[in-house]
């Protein structure tokens, strides 16, 4: 029986290689509304013989133009845009480039999304981290077509039969956000949608999920945004947000018409603040296939780094349990963060490990998070000071950011309180006196105005021999003497693209600790020796197709070896099991999207 299947597997595969022509796409439609479906439109490279066969002779001009002249020609009006508008705010500019690639996003989405791959590295700030942030600020004027789909308060007992109005038989990929805390800019209600399509595009890019198997979804709960609630352009529900149970029945309502028809979809909740992001993964992880990526996405990106900065400064990794870090941000990253950071070390020293041994110091914005803290978040207490060994002196409750930094000559500075330039010339400069030969800076708040300290900043007070990495691109820094400062980001873009592929190939039941973990260390190890030497900790986003690949087959390693794994399409469980490494990593890539214009057949 293994062997049959083995031997179909190989045939579909070396058929899927050898074919330079892609299979054919059936589409249900004719004419103008193939023309008006992005999903399906190719404008003006329809192929004579398709026009013909799909009724839209007459609707085009005759000349029929290639992908790659279209392709060429798309790329010739965004340089066009980008000489047209220099010297203009970078606010404006951002959002035209926005507006162009969104433009192309609405007509042809095989053209928008091989532009999207090809230049990964220049459009990820436009459609994803920081730009999108401005998107969702300026969403209401910037409204023109809907995408993605809109559960509100006032859906409650609809949403069952809601969900069949999607278009899309199947969905792989569902990305939810209630809009309460977008990146560090706070409630924004209806308008957070923006991350849910930003982050799907990332998933469409790095992961090769079908666009046509995506969907963005916003819970509109209401906003607690006053300013918001006034703007007349807001799209949104206007009243206060729904709170306790009333508001859980929603999501909860959601969750269970998304699950009844599309039972293998992963769903990954987004941007949600932090008392609902800690209390839904609890509620659903065991049920669903799912996971927090502000939480979970972000930990193992931030553990990754962690790994590399103790890499950078020359010592063997299992030193990570004598780094002293120090958490700027108790939030639903911060927390989730040292979480896996203290799993990690607890893995690592085994038998010796004790829940006293506390390396790290957490702040919030009332400063130092000690035991003495009143009212202290269940999540924070475990990270509280004041109970074990290797407490310093006079660091009491609420001590200052650069009180803790002086007093404890951190290895690491790591930032997610959403509040920009609170590592200030001061605290980089007491990072100077740091006990690491090379000390860590992470300011992984978004978007740019929230990060922590600007990475020009960070090499100017702190010093040259500082690893640096933001949430948000920013540009290397020169150093003079020719000598260049590394700038990385530290994003969870590098592991939730694996995560959601990894656990939508494996058919995994849920997201398992052990997969996430399987995936931050695939991602640690991606990066040499010779690169963590130049303070490189993350690699370019120019290749994260190929870290997605890795990440997701890593995914789903894990996932089998905790048997996991039901299987996905006609590769069942137990096929999954037999596989070697090197045909988990060709099932993932056989298994990705990539945009070219297939053949359409007409079905009714
Ligand atoms: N780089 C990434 O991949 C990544 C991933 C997730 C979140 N983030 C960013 O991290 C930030 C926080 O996200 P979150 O979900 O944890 O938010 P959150 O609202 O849950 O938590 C914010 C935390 O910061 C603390 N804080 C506020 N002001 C402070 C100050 N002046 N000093 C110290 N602490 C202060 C708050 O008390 C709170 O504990 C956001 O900007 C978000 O964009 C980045
Ligand atoms: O969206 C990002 O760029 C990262 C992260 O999920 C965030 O909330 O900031
Ligand atoms: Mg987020």
């Amino acid at each position: 029986m293994w062997k049959l299947a083995h031997a179909t597997r190989i045939l579909r595969q070396s058929r899927r290689f050898s074919a330079a022509i892609p299979g054919p796409c059936i589409v249900h439609k004719r004419g103008t509304d193939i023309l008006h479906d992005p999903w399906f439109n190719k404008d003006t490279a329809f192929p004579v013989t398709e026009r013909d066969r799909l009724g839209l002779r007459g609707l085009l001009p005759p000349r029929v133009i290639s992908f790659e002249q279209q392709y060429d020609r798309f790329m010739d009006s965004y340089r066009s845009l980008e000489h047209n508008t220099k010297g203009e705010r970078e606010g404006i500019v951002a959002l035209a480039k926005w507006r162009i690639l969104n433009r192309l996003h609405d007509r042809n989405e095989t053209l928008y999304y091989r532009v999207l791959i090809d230049n990964i590295k220049e459009f990820a700030p436009i459609i994803y981290t920081p730009t999108v942030g401005l998107v969702c600020q300026n969403y209401g004027g910037l409204f023109r077509r809907p995408r993605g789909m809109y559960f509100s308060a006032k859906d409650k007992g609809e949403m069952m039969s809601m969900i069949y109005n999607w278009p899309s038989p199947q969905v792989d990929m569902i990305v939810l956000t209630d809009g309460s805390r977008i990146l560090g800019l706070g409630d924004l209600g209806v308008q957070g949608i923006g991350i849910p399509i930003g982050k799907l595009d990332m998933y469409v890019a790095a992961a090769g999920i079908n666009p046509q198997r995506i969907l963005p979804v916003m819970l509109d709960v209401g906003t607690n945004n006053q300013k918001l609630l006034e703007d007349k352009l807001y799209l949104g529900l206007r009243q206060p947000r729904l709170e306790g149970d009333e508001y859980l029945s929603i999501v909860d309502e959601f969750m269970e018409a998304a699950h009844a028809r599309w039972p293998k979809a992963v769903i990954q909740f987004e941007d949600f603040q932090m008392k609902w992001a800690f209390e839904t993964l609890e509620r659903y992880r065991k049920r669903f296939c799912t996971f927090n990526d502000d939480i979970q996405g972000t930990a193992g990106v931030a553990l990754a780094g962690l790994f590399g900065a103790v890499r950078a400064q020359g010592l063997p990794l299992k030193d990570f349990v004598k780094q002293k870090i120090v958490v700027v941000g108790a939030g639903s990253a911060g927390i989730g963060v040292l979480n896996m950071a203290k799993q990690a070390v607890s893995r690592m020293l085994g038998s010796e490990y004790s829940e006293e041994n506390n390396q790290f110091w957490l702040l919030d914005k009332d400063g130092l998070i000690t035991k003495d803290r009143k009212n202290i978040d269940p999540a924070a207490a475990p990270f509280a000071r004041g109970f074990g060994p290797g407490e310093v002196e006079g660091l009491g409750e609420g001590a200052s950011l650069l009180e803790v930094i002086r007093k404890v000559k951190p290895h690491v500075l790591l930032g997610l309180s959403g509040v920009g330039g609170v590592f200030d010339e001061q605290v980089l400069k007491a990072m100077q006196e740091s006990d690491s030969s090379r000390p860590a800076i992470f300011a992984m708040s978004n978007p740019t105005k929230n990060a922590e300290c600007t990475a020009v900043d960070a090499f100017k007070h702190a010093g040259e021999n500082i690893v640096f990495a933001s949430g948000s691109p920013f540009q290397n820094v020169a150093l003079g003497n020719g000598k260049m400062g590394f700038v990385n980001q530290a994003n969870n873009m590098y592991l939730f693209p694996g995560i959601g592929l990894g656990a939508l190939l494996s058919g995994a039941r849920l997201i398992s600790d052990g997969m996430l973990q399987a995936a931050a260390e695939c991602l640690a190890s991606y990066i040499t020796d010779g690169d963590i030497q130049k303070g490189i900790l993350f690699p370019s986003i120019s290749s994260i197709r190929h870290i997605t690949t890795q990440v997701g087959a890593a995914v789903i390693r894990a996932a089998i070896a905790e048997e996991l794994a039901e299987g996905h399409g006609d590769v069942d469980h137990k096929e999954l099991m037999h596989m070697s490494e090197e045909e988990i990593i060709e099932y993932v890539k056989r298994n990705m999207w990539y945009p070219v214009y297939s053949p359409l057949v007409h079905e009714k």
